[in-house]
Formats: C-alpha cells, structure tokens, sequence
C-alpha cells in the first residue's frame, strides 16, 4: 500500500486507528477453545467487528511464533483475512547484518519465500543503516522504526544524551537519509508526549505508529493534538484495551464498541 492509498483510508473512514493482534491465548474466551484454531477464531471475529473503525491492524509476531508451525498456520490465516483495503504491520522488531535483513525481509514480505506479504515490519535501528536497508528493498512495503518507544526502558538508551541531544534524535535524522516518508514510519509511543513536539519538527511528514493508549494509559487526545499532520501522519496502535474488552461470548461486541469510541474521537480531530 503507498501512502496515498493509506491516507485516502484515513480520509474515508476518518480513522487512524490500528488494531493490535496480540491474540494471548490464555485470554481468550473459553467458548473458542473447543475450535480447530482458537488464535484464528478470535482474529476472525474481531477483524469483523472493528474492519470498519479501523485502517490498520498489527499482529504481534511474538504472540504467534510462540506457538510453533501452528502459530505460524494461525497468523497465515490472520493475515489473509483481513480486508484489502487495511494497512498490514508484521510487529517482529527485527534488524540484523545486512544478508540476514535480507531474510528477514523476505519472510514478511515475499509470499513466494514464506506466504506472509505484510505490508510493513517493526524494526530496531541499533545495528544501523545496512541492517534496515534490506527491508526497502521491496517496492510498496515500509519499514516501521522504533525511535522513541513506550516503555520505561526507553530511558536507558534512547533518552541519552549523544552529543548533547538524546540517541532517538539522532536515530531519527539519520534514518531520513535511508528512506522517505512514502516507506519509512518510526515508532513513537503514546506515552512520550513530551518528545512529540520534538519528533514533530524533525520529521514532519512522515508517518507515526504510536503503540501505548488504552492498556499503557497514553493519551489520544494529546497524541492527536501534536502529532497530527496534513495527511493524518497517525497510526494509533490499541491492543488488549479492544482484544479483551471482555472475557465473554460478547467480546467482539465489546471490541467493536472500543474501536468504535476511539474512531469517534479520531474523527473529531480529523
Ligand atoms: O512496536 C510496537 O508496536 C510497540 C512499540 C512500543 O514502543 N510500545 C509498544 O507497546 N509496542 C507494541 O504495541 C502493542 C501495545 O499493546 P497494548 O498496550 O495492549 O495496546 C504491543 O504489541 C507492543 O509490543
């Protein structure tokens, strides 16, 4: 998907928001227990209920491969139900010498090599530019760079001071030189509205994943109010806070009813 497509999205469904699929089997309601694939019953279901609130989901890769070749079969079958028009992030997190990015980059983006044809994967930016590079290689597919992110560990590396400024801005100015905004995004979490102001001036057109509202209690009013930009420049990732809105044989009632809040609030800032 290029980025016109994805922002033609968020115009239509006045929406930014992606839906994370850290599909945890031990929170999963019973009742889907007794199918074939329990992982698969639930994605089905809550891809059904939040397709129209939402423009992007984000399975969590860590949440399949745990499982083995069956996990793998799991988030095959994920990946081909949702819907054409949404935006697809593999969430792996991965970097590596340049020839292993290389394979990397062909599990989650040939379907020839694996099945899997995400249209974008999270990936860490401590090895440098050789290891992200293998991942632009493909046309139309993006690389999703963590440059800030949600958790209190952000603090030990990202927030130091390199030169008098901390690390993630140096990530961010030098990875601009590898991609621009129509296959280069950065990860900033939800909780890191202090920085958002920052981030903004440095990257002003390029898309956002920001992870971190509902379960981590960031904010999408503040997220929106600053990190917006004319072609919504946004993709607010909320995990558990819909997947397990209930435990019950209503969840994807309860899921769509949370997608749907968020969307109402997005649509206001739109
Ligand atoms: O790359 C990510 O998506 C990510 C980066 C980050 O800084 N923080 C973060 O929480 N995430 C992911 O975003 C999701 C957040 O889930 P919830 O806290 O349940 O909404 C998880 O899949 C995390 O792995």
């Amino acid at each position: 998907m290029n980025y016109n497509e994805l922002y033609q999205q968020i115009a239509t469904k006045k929406s930014y928001l992606c839906v994370g699929l850290d599909t945890d089997i031990r929170k999963i309601p019973a009742h889907l227990h007794k199918e074939s694939d329990p992982i698969f019953a639930f994605n089905r279901q809550i891809i059904d209920a939040t397709a129209e609130y939402a423009v992007a989901y984000k399975p969590n890769i860590a949440f399949y491969e745990a499982h083995g070749p069956q996990g793998w079969e799991s988030l095959q079958k994920t990946l081909d139900y949702i819907p054409n028009e949404c935006f697809t992030i593999a969430d792996a997190k991965r970097g590596d010498i340049g020839n292993t990015s290389g394979l990397y980059a062909r599990t989650f983006f040939d379907p020839s090599a694996s099945g899997l044809n995400f249209d974008s994967v999270t990936v860490a930016p401590y090895m440098g530019e050789d290891s992200v590079t293998p991942f632009l290689a493909y046309d139309n597919k993006w690389v999703i760079l963590l440059a800030l992110t949600s958790n209190i560990g952000s603090h030990d590396f990202q927030m130091l001071p390199v030169d008098g400024r901390p690390l993630f801005e140096h990530v961010l100015e030098k990875a601009i030189t590898w991609g621009g905004p129509d296959r280069l995004m950065f990860v900033v979490g939800a909780t890191q509205t202090a920085q958002l102001s920052r981030i903004r001036e440095l990257v002003p057109d390029h898309f956002l994943l920001v992870p971190g509202v509902g379960a981590q209690g960031g904010s999408l009013a503040e997220v929106s109010r600053i990190g917006l930009n004319s072609h919504g420049g946004l993709l607010v990732n909320a995990s558990r806070s819909i997947l397990y809105a209930s435990d019950g044989t209503d969840f994807a009632q309860r899921a769509a009813a949370e997608a749907r809040t968020l969307q109402q609030e997005m649509a206001t800032y739109l």
